[in-house]
């Protein structure tokens, strides 16, 4: 199969360094460690783990790297996939975020003994409440298997700075998500910069979305903590505001 660092320059045109790979891999170890105990990942072996994991991880670097300077997130980052590998390459001060405390703090030391807990912290909290507590923060996100994309759009909106983008990492979309998306994203303030489809080396597709902040969401955000994934936006819940003035001055959570 390949070193990590060959799979990555030759097929995906990533350089990392030596160091850097033994990072990833010191990570990818003490995770599974930590997974003896706690659940933080499904995936069980060294070889799935640094396909599924750091090669999938890494994939996102290069869209994180064109994002403006400043903090970077990773939204429901579980085990730290991909906040940890994308912390240690992008050099980025970083928050990883999961509402569920106890991960994110055995995500603690694991960046003490990678050398990033400098600038890396950690949020245990939902991220609608982040959002009330640092709106407008963020100059990049990122999120894999956290939700459909018209959750994550609307997630992520309050968070980011105009400028700011949103790196969705996804398997293989449905058309009616896809539908749901591209009809929020305009009113939620976002435009669509990147769609693009990679193979990772296991032969599994790997699609990325990137999307850019642009405007202020045309409804209040966030709104009631859970609603963004268990009731998700449509673009008739958009249809059906226009004309109304209320949803932009209200900072109610509905
Ligand atoms: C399936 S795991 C994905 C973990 C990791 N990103 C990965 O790809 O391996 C989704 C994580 O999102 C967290 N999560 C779900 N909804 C959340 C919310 N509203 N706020 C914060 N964390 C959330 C869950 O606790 C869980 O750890």
């Amino acid at each position: 199969m390949g070193t990590l660092r060959d799979i990555l320059a030759t097929r995906h045109g990533i350089d990392i360094t030596e160091q850097q790979e033994r990072i990833l891999f010191d990570d990818l170890h003490a995770i599974m460690e930590i997974n003896k105990t706690m659940n933080l990942t499904r995936i069980l072996s060294e070889e799935d783990g640094m396909v599924l994991h750091l090669e999938d991880s890494v994939l996102g670097l290069p869209y994180v790297n064109d994002a403006p300077a400043g903090l970077y997130g990773d939204l429901g980052t579980g085990g730290g996939f991909p906040g940890i590998p994308l912390c240690v390459l992008t050099g980025r001060e970083t928050l990883l975020v999961d509402s569920v405390k106890k991960k994110v703090r055995a995500l603690e030391p694991v960046a003490e003994e990678l050398g990033v807990g400098d600038r890396l912290s950690t949020y245990g909290g939902r991220i609608e409440d982040l959002a009330l507590e640092r709106p407008r923060e963020f100059s990049v996100l990122t999120a894999r298997a956290l939700s459909s994309l018209g959750s994550l759009l609307e997630l992520a909106s309050p968070l980011l700075r105009k400028g700011g983008r949103l790196v969705c990492y996804k398997a293989q979309p449905t058309e009616e998500e896809l539908e749901i998306a591209f009809g929020i994203m305009k009113p939620l303030g976002f435009d669509l910069v990147c769609d693009d489809s990679h193979e990772l080396s296991d032969g599994s597709t790997r699609r990325i979305f990137v999307f850019q902040k642009a405007a202020n969401p045309r409804i209040a955000l966030p709104r009631r903590v859970g609603m963004a994934q268990r009731n998700p936006l449509t673009p008739a819940d958009f249809a059906q505001k226009s004309g109304q003035k209320s949803g932009q001055k209200s900072r109610k959570r509905r």
